[in-house]
């Protein structure tokens, strides 16, 4: 599992990296402006080619009578903070490399950080600092053809308002961003690269401050960002993945100052990934070490989606999967299962019945349940005299209790998963969507971690909340992220009974004997694994069939 961290921890890090004596800011800053260089060579190694160091040269070398058409251009905006200090480390190991570089300053030279001060410095021994306005990059592209990267050191960890002075500029690297690589009429566009963060983003929630409507038409966005030590949230939060582009993380050396003493564990946040976890069975173990999850059904017509929950649950491992199915729905299902076996329940009292088996370890209620028969089950699953079974509340479980969600809350126990998506979020915790979803004005912005954290805390039970980023978080505070961004990117998956099936492989894993917020967390890498094992065409059916390759492949 790597971490993702907030930029008060990163600072926390930074500054425990520096109070200890072994680095300084500034060695810190070159490491990072190095990191950036070399991110580009690699994602881009035909800009390496043909560079002809010219090592610090004086600063007549940078004037414009030396700078010729054919040389590799790069411009760097840097902004009024140690993001900016990265930038003019950049603008100098490119220049020793052979490039033309031109920097832009947004903000007052005087009033620079140290650290950043020390690199302005350095530069000004090479080259200029013009001021960036509004429309300094207004036909740049087309007046520098041979620009190949615009390196965007504006804002980083450190953004805490609405970025809105510079409009021109964000228009210009969303452009830039979008064209780049290719050429029309004759003119190419550069990469743009962010240092860190993308300006404009806040770092801890992914979201662009003060953007309420769509921020990638007009927003500054790149096609690499470079971040350091470790991913930040908002590489996999919100508008983050798309505005970032690509990300590569740059080692500066800080492993050992993880551990600083204002890191709670339950304050951190991991990428979910079943590395932890062990998804294999043993040769000694019977179906019934492997538990029994009871998966209830809608009724006649609506049984197709516990059908896909209980697909799941057995394909994950669990060694008995039971259907808990009305009678007027027993026909329909039985002709369409073979190993996953019926039982008639009709009425909470048959619950309660059924249930006083204890070998049904596992539990899954909501997916196309019926509002009524949902609200009427979930009672008799959780009544206080039976044992706080591992269940799963899913879709309209959730959606039941949306006229009083604290009579749900009341009722849960410490081994419920709750997977509501936003819509059933905003209905079970409608204030924190609320929260949540209002335009941000000031950084750090409320964030999807915050939310399901209040809501974990609020349930007393695991809350995976749903999305492209699935957030999952227990009510300690734990909490992990899955992200299926970037080369995880799993865009099918948004399909009708995906969800379903997730809530089956949770129930499954539950029935394994995995804790909730194991389960929760392996379920939902699962899943997307499966779905980038399918590849496009991907509906719900063909999830839990590619587990058994996905299984393979990690030598389960
Ligand atoms: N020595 C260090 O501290 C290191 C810092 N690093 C870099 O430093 C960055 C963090 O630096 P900072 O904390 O200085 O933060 P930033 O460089 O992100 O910016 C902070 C500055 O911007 C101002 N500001 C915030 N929002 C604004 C807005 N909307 N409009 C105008 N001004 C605004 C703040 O008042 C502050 O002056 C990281 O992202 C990383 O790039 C790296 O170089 C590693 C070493
Ligand atoms: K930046």
């Amino acid at each position: 599992m790597t971490e993702l961290l907030t930029a008060a921890q990163m600072r926390a890090i930074e500054q425990a990296a520096i109070e200890s004596g072994e680095t300084t800011g500034v060695e810190l800053m070159e490491r990072a402006g190095q990191g950036v260089v070399d991110a580009i060579f690699e994602e881009w190694p035909e800009l390496a080619e043909g560079d002809q160091e010219r090592g610090a040269a004086p600063r007549p070398a940078a004037s414009p009578r030396s700078i010729s058409a054919k040389m590799k251009r790069a411009v760097v905006l840097c902004g009024p903070g140690n993001n900016g200090g990265d930038g003019f480390v950049v603008a100098r190991l490119l220049f020793q490399r052979g490039w033309a570089v031109e920097v832009f300053l947004y903000g007052n030279a005087e009033k620079l950080p140290s650290d950043a001060r020390v690199n302005f410095e350095r530069w000004l021994e090479l080259g200029e600092v013009r001021a960036l306005e509004a429309r300094s990059l207004d036909g740049y592209a087309e007046d520098n053809p041979n620009t190949k990267i615009a390196i965007d050191a504006l804002f980083g960890t450190g953004l805490s308002r609405p970025f809105h002075s510079l409009a021109g500029v964000q228009m210009e690297l969303n452009y830039w961003e979008a064209c780049s690589g290719r050429e029309g009429h004759g003119i190419s566009f550069p990469y743009v690269v962010a240092i860190d963060v993308v300006s404009g983003i806040c770092s801890d929630s992914g979201k662009y401050l003060g953007v309420d409507d769509n921020p990638y038409d007009y927003c500054a966005m790149a096609n690499l960002t470079v971040s350091f030590h470790e991913r930040k949230l908002c590489h996999v939060l919100h508008h983050g993945p798309r505005g970032s582009g690509q990300i590569s993380v740059c080692d500066l050396g800080l492993k050992r100052f993880v551990r600083v003493p204002n890191l709670q564990p339950n304050d951190r946040v991991f990428s979910s990934d079943p590395s932890f976890y062990s998804l294999s069975k043993f040769g000694d173990q019977n179906k019934f070490g492997s538990g029994h999850a009871l998966i209830l059904s809608g009724g006649p017509v609506q049984t197709g989606a516990a059908r896909l929950s209980a697909r799941g649950a057995l394909r994950i491992g669990a060694g008995l999967v039971t259907l808990g199915v009305p009678l007027a729905a027993q026909q329909e299902v039985a002709a369409q299962v073979t190993a996953i076996m019926l039982k008639p329940i009709e009425t909470p009292d048959d619950l309660t019945a059924v249930l006083q088996d204890s070998r049904i370890n596992a539990l899954c209620l909501g997916p196309a349940l019926g509002l009524n028969r949902a609200r009427r089950l979930v009672a008799a699953a959780l009544d206080a005299g039976l044992e706080a079974r591992p269940t799963v509340f899913d879709a309209d479980a959730l959606s039941a209790f949306a006229d009083e969600p604290s009579a749900l809350f009341e009722m849960l126990h410490e081994n419920c998963v709750l997977t509501p998506h936003g819509g059933e979020f905003a209905r079970l915790f409608p204030d924190i969507a609320e929260k949540l979803n209002a335009v941000p004005t000031k950084g750090p912005a409320y964030s999807k971690v915050d939310a399901t954290r209040k809501a974990a805390k609020r349930a007393g039970c695991v809350v995976l909340f749903k999305g492209a980023a699935t957030v999952i978080a227990a009510p300690d505070g734990r909490c992990s992220i899955n992200s299926a961004h970037y080369e995880r990117s799993a865009p099918w998956l948004a399909t009708a009974g995906s969800g379903d099936v997730l809530a089956g492989f949770i129930t499954g894993l539950l029935a394994r004997g995995f804790s909730p917020m194991q389960a929760a967390e392996t379920a939902a890498w699962l899943h997307v694994e499966c779905a980038l094992k399918f590849g496009p065409g991907l509906i719900a059916e063909d999830i839990p069939e590619q587990l058994p390759a996905v299984f393979k492949d990690l030598g389960v």
